[in-house]
């Protein structure tokens, strides 16, 4: 099978409340059209991860961010190819998040993560991230 090498940005913030929030999308076209997931695309040739993670959320959502630590890498198997997904913790450098792709967005606080339908490979990473912002 072959394996789609991929980056996500869990871009936090903090609500007027103070708590920590993440900002999910929901995908606007393909297969999966209609699920919830974090941001991000395919590695290019030539990239760094975190190379290609700017540069998706260029595209994607008009922003600059800032990325930092890796969260975790996702190994999932779909019906026809390998998903590995490196998901890292994000901050925005500048603008303003514009949906150029996907269809809806929302901020999430750790209490509502199960409020939207992520998609399957998501769901081991929601589980890590619930984890690291308790503290
Ligand atoms: N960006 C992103 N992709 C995810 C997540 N979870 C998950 O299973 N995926 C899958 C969906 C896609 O098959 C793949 C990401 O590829 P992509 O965003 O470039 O999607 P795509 O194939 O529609 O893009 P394109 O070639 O048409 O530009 O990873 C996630 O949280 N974020």
């Amino acid at each position: 099978m072959k394996t789609i090498r991929v980056v996500a940005a869990v871009i936090k913030d903090k609500n007027a409340n103070g708590d920590p929030i993440i900002f999910a999308t929901q995908r606007g076209y393909g297969d999966l059209k209609g699920g919830w997931e974090f941001p991000g695309g395919k590695i290019e040739e030539g990239e760094t991860p975190k190379e290609a993670l700017r540069r998706e959320i260029m595209e994607e959502l008009d922003t600059k961010i800032k990325v930092g630590d890796l969260i975790d890498t996702i190994e999932y198997d779909y019906p026809t190819f390998h998903l590995s997904m490196d998901c890292f913790w994000s901050e925005i450098e500048e603008g303003d998040l514009v949906l150029k792709e996907h269809e809806a967005a929302k901020w999430l606080t750790r209490e509502h993560l199960d409020e939207v339908a992520w998609l399957p490979a998501d769901v081991t990473l929601i589980e890590k991230i619930r984890e690291e912002i308790s503290a």
